[in-house]
């Protein structure tokens, strides 16, 4: 990674300190150490400088110690960064993603102090707002941490006044040159770093990034721009996209996001596996029987229909969050915890995998159902999708990955809307006892006694393990139990948003949990000839109930595989 590092000894980093108690010039800096578990659990003295910038590997990072896309690089000291800002413009500002999540995101960075005093927001979107409208707009949707709620207002108000706006079109270099104008006036003279995130429509990705780059690129700081998925629909749009966006980028400039990368569960994925003795040689497909991601969503995709329609559920959650998932599980010890060296170990895994055959996958709609005296419309009642759309909401398929270690393992997939229930889960299902001493206590279900580590993303996060133990007493019954991690009550605090996490790790320029190209077209590699085939064949989903467990084809291809969900067992579900 280009990072250009400036050691420091115990002393220098003491003069630091005492530099940084008399200068205000320090004061951004700092508060983010506060609240950083580096600061916690590392030691204090550190061969690199201890102000760096903390990103969410826990590991300080020279953030800007390269302008990103541009020729020359140079150290980013302290100094530099008080003098530096840093603006977020979210692209996009006036829709759904920019209001529900991002603005709420970039809140909470503010308010635990991991902006620095002078970040700027600008929402820039075609609706004419003004500044005041901006802000009423935001101020809606800004929550403040359930335990945390101490200065929240007064919070919000410093935050607000730091929020402006731009009205323009996607396609203007004309009106992106104008918010560089406004930009110039806040940054006032100092080094600008500048971050776009591109909460707008696909299909005006490449507009943006151009008028952005060629009207609004910082002239002496880093340029970043976040994109949002989906990027393209298949091989060859997302290598079209990938072309389009480097004749305005480098590939250091462009962070794609999968939100799944950010959340705490995901994160403690790898935390779990390389740091604990006891899983780590057991992963692989000498102990694992088969490994279960798991997607489901209680509702449909009400004012969502338009969009959804032309992608479906394999593109919407299969081909980014749950393979991003199942990579990071199933990928070999990374050299480091760089950016460089997970997402390598990453693309690895992809490439690895067996195409994937229709006949290893089911594909459901939901219709309508009427439950409690409450009707529930099909996917095709909404009226932005065609009545006779044959686009899944729900799939399931089993993947498979040739390499020493996970030879053989059925990787399964499932994801839908309009389910039974919310849920986002990583199972892995261990093999039998071999020669099982209590075999006969078990009865003949052997697979009701095979252990089972469970990952539960959301809601209620939660690690837990499924063991056999004796029932206290005379006499030899046995039962299962989960030991269980739920971290509501081990740890009380809110968990932070994915969205805070990638915002900073965005500004700080840590790229472990962004897709790189190459990421990117090993994922569509696997899907795009699968998802033509079912386009080609005019597949018919099978039609499943809105609120159900989805169709029951996907008991059978488990079932192909003596795999049963986890999530059905009747012990979780
Ligand atoms: N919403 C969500 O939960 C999620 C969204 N995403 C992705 O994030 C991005 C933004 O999503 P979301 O906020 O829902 O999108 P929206 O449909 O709300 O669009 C965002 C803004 O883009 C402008 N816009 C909308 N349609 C068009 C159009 N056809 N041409 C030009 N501009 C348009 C509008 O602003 P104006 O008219 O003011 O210019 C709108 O406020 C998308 O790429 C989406 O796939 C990813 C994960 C979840
Ligand atoms: O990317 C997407 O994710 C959301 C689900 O995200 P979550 O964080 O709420 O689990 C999904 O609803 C949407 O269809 C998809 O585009």
């Amino acid at each position: 990674m280009a990072t250009h590092l400036s050691p420091c000894s115990s002393s220098s980093l003491k003069q630091q300190e005492t530099k940084l108690l008399l200068s205000s010039r320090f004061i951004a800096v700092p508060r983010r150490c506060c609240f950083s578990t580096w600061v916690q659990f590392q030691p204090r003295i550190h061969s690199r400088n201890h102000f760096q910038l903390k990103s969410s590997n826990g590991y300080p990072l020279n953030a800007v110690s390269l302008q990103d896309g541009l020729e020359t690089s140079f150290p980013f000291s302290e100094t530099e960064n008080a003098e530096s800002t840093v603006s977020i413009t979210v692209v996009g500002a006036s829709g759904d993603l920019a209001t529900k999540k991002i603005f709420p995101a970039l809140f909470a960075l503010f308010y635990e102090g991991f902006l620095s005093e002078d970040f700027i927001v600008f929402g820039y979107a075609r609706s004419k707002l003004t500044d005041e409208e901006l802000r009423d707009m935001i101020s809606k949707t800004l929550t403040c941490r359930i335990d945390r709620r101490e200065n929240c207002e007064d919070k919000m108000d410093q935050f607000l006044k730091r929020c402006f706006y731009h009205s323009g079109q996607y396609n203007s270099e004309e009106h992106f040159a104008e918010l560089d104008i406004k930009l110039k006036e806040k940054e006032a003279g100092r080094k600008s770093n500048r971050l776009f995130y591109l909460s707008i429509p696909p299909n005006i990705f490449v507009d943006v990034v151009k008028c952005a780059s060629l009207g609004a690129s910082s002239a002496n700081g880093w340029t970043r721009v976040i994109v949002e998925k989906p990027f393209g629909r298949d091989s060859e749009s997302s290598g079209e996209l990938t072309k389009s966006l480097k004749q305005y980028l480098k590939e250091d400039q462009i962070f794609r996001i999968d939100h799944y990368l950010g959340k705490e569960l995901v994160e403690n994925l790898s935390v779990l596996r390389f740091s604990n003795l006891v899983f780590e040689p057991l992963w692989s497909r000498n102990y694992i029987r088969n490994v279960q991601f798991i997607f489901s969503e209680d509702f449909g995709t009400e004012g969502r229909g338009g969009y959804f329609d032309h992608y479906g559920i394999i593109r919407d959650i299969m081909q980014n969050h749950l393979l991003q998932i199942l990579a990071l599980f199933a990928m070999e010890t990374p050299v480091s915890l760089d950016a460089e060296d997970i997402r390598n170990e990453k693309v690895k895994v992809l490439r690895s995998m067996k195409p994937l055959l229709l006949e290893d996958v089911v594909v459901g709609q939901y219709k309508g159902h009427s439950k409690g005296g409450k009707s529930y419309l099909a996917y095709t009642d909404d009226p932005t999708v065609p009545k006779d759309s044959l686009t899944p909401t729900f799939a399931a398929a089993a993947l498979f990955i040739n390499n020493a270690r996970w030879d053989g393992v059925p990787f399964l997939m499932k994801a839908g809307k309009a389910l039974h229930t919310r849920r986002a889960e990583i199972r892995v299902q261990f093999r039998h006892v071999p020669g099982n001493l209590y075999k006969r206590n078990f009865g003949t279900d052997l697979d009701k006694a095979t252990n089972e580590l469970v990952l539960r993303v959301q809601p209620d996060e939660a690690i837990y393990l499924k063991v056999n133990n004796k029932v206290p007493g005379l006499g030899m019954r046995l039962d299962r139990s989960d030991l269980n991690l739920l971290y509501r009550s081990k740890y009380p605090r809110e968990i932070p948003d994915a969205y805070e996490r990638l915002l900073l790790d965005a500004i700080e320029g840590e790229r472990r949990l962004f897709i790189r190209s190459d990421e990117l077209d090993a994922a569509w590699s696997l899907f795009t000839p699968l998802l033509k085939e079912l386009e080609e064949k005019k597949i018919v989903p099978e039609l499943y109930p809105y609120g159900s467990r989805g169709p029951v084809g996907a008991h059978y291809l488990a079932a192909k595989y003596n795999v049963r969900w986890g999530d059905l067992s009747g012990e979780d579900s």
